[in-house]
């Protein structure tokens, strides 16, 4: 996650395409050097065989300035080539924000802007590669210039040795006829090494990435949880996502098997985090998570993730058919196990009534359906995953109260079923009165539990929130420790 919120996804999709260059490395490296290599060995060797040392040393000495002043000029043409790489993946990070947040260029009408904005970086493409292109042909052209001042060099060392009679003058005729040929092998292992520089400079960004070390990983020796009971423990939990600020601040919780813990309070007070750290996309600062009393930290992410179900904020679907994004959350599911779900999530019917029913298409991010819609889908998905431990961030919050409080029911249903331990993250109060633990975060802290009788007793923040939704005056601020 850490990778993820770090990065533009346009940049990370072009650099992969860019990686593409890697192979065309490997191809040059190792199916057209290696034969260009035996060309001009043979070159040489044709050289001394027809004339003498001398003039196949000559011809070495060509070939080692030839390669010498490559080299030489190949750093000056390494920054453009890079500021060309750059300006492509700028191109498509503009180019990809434009086309998927296009109803927000819509609503804001922004379409001049946004053409303003995706010219500017075809602009800047288009100089980075002219720029390339001059200054790559110009130490080109002073490179290739060593080529007849290698040809005079040895023509005139093999006139002279016809000269002392050491060649006969059809050797000469040789040299001239053959000289492409002799050439040839140079001229190509100068371009495969420009191609060769070309290509890792263009990879080099997927190079970097795949250096890239996840910040969370299986330790060594982690293992697997398998089945659970679903004992959620936090122990004085610490975390920050920026060393500058702490997000969590010493959060303990105690979740039995069942139980179902409701986490409320102010927005940005945490209790999103709170289930991230759960599934283990960060890791804490200090303190402990632990499930039926292994610390989360020993298994593996693949068995953690497993045992829990998500339906987050804001669920995201595949762009493909409804049943496709159902079967996503397990693709063994029978289409009778996909139709048990969907009635539970109050949504069969509604699919019912598409023309193409399961088959309908969603859209890019699920575009085609209604909020409401794409959440009763993710909460198919998960009661379909069957997970022992369930998160439920703002899972309802944009379906009516009436769908709402049937989804409830089917909810209450499922977790009952097994004994799920239960985390609802809720703004709305009223889907969470009959939760065993009602946790009120704020900044990062919490500050009151209780049950929901407990908490409006006690008349803290919980009290007011519950005033302020239901509209019944406020309580009365009585101390009550049951409340704490
Ligand atoms: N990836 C991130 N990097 C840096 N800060 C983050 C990141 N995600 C969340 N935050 C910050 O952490 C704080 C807690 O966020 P969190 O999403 O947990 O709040 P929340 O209580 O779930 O809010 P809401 O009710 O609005 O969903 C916020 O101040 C938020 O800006």
């Amino acid at each position: 996650m850490d990778f993820h919120s770090e990065r533009d996804s346009a940049e990370v999709m072009k650099a992969l395409e860019q990686g593409g260059a890697l192979t065309k490395l490997l191809r040059t490296v190792v199916c057209e050097s290696l034969p260009t290599i035996a060309d001009l060995t043979i070159a040489i060797g044709i050289l001394y065989w027809k004339f003498d040392i001398y003039v196949s040393l000559a011809m070495m000495f060509a070939f080692s300035i030839f390669i010498a002043a490559e080299i030489i000029t190949s750093r000056y043409k390494v920054e453009p080539r890079r500021q060309f790489a750059r300006a492509e993946r700028q191109q498509a990070r503009v180019m990809h924000q434009a086309i998927q947040g296009w109803t927000t260029v819509s609503y804001f009408n922004m379409f001049n802007f946004e053409r303003k904005r995706f010219g500017k970086t075809v602009d800047a493409k288009l100089a980075a590669d002219f720029t390339w292109g001059v200054r790559n042909f110009t130490l080109q052209g002073i490179v290739e210039l060593i080529i007849p001042f290698t040809f005079f060099t040895l023509s005139a060392m093999a006139i002279r040795n016809i000269s002392l009679g050491r060649s006969k003058p059809g050797d000469f005729t040789f040299l001239v006829q053959y000289w492409d040929y002799l050439i040839y092998p140079l001229i190509w292992l100068s371009h495969e090494y420009r191609d060769v520089m070309q290509y890792l400079i263009d990879a080099e960004r997927l190079l970097a990435l795949l250096q890239t070390k996840p910040a969370v990983v299986d330790k060594e020796g982690a293992y697997s949880i398998g089945a659970v009971d679903g004992h959620v423990r936090f122990e004085n939990v610490q975390f920050c996502y920026d060393e500058r600020k702490t997000t969590i601040k010493a959060v303990s919780i105690c979740a039995k098997p069942g139980e179902t813990i409701a986490l409320v309070g102010a927005t940005g007070a945490g209790k999103s985090t709170v289930s991230k750290l759960l599934l283990r996309f960060y890791d804490i600062t200090s303190g402990r998570i632990s499930i039926d009393d292994h610390d989360i930290r020993d298994i593996t992410l693949d068995s953690l993730r497993n045992v829990i179900g998500v339906v987050p904020q804001d669920p995201l679907l595949f762009n493909g058919t409804i049943l496709e994004n159902l079967r996503y959350a397990k693709p063994s599911a029978t289409f009778s196990d996909i139709i048990s779900a969907c009635q539970a999530s109050a949504i069969h019917d509604r699919i019912l009534s598409f023309p193409d029913g399961y088959k309908t298409k969603v859209g890019e991010q699920g575009v085609k359906l209604s909020g409401g819609e794409v959440q009763r889908l993710a909460v198919a998905r998960v009661i379909l995953k069957d997970p022992s431990i369930l998160i439920l961030d703002e899972a309802t919050s944009a379906i009516d109260t009436h769908t709402e409080s049937n989804i409830q029911r089917a909810l209450d249903a499922f977790k009952n079923k097994r004994k799920r331990t239960s985390f609802v993250i809720a703004h709305r109060l009223s889907t969470i009165v009959g939760a065993d633990q009602i946790l009120v975060f704020d900044e990062g802290r919490i500050v009151e539990r209780g049950t929901h009788e407990e908490l409006v007793k006690y008349g803290g923040v919980y009290a007011q929130l519950w005033s302020k939704q239901t509209g019944t005056p406020d309580v009365v601020e009585e101390e009550e420790e049951g409340g704490k």
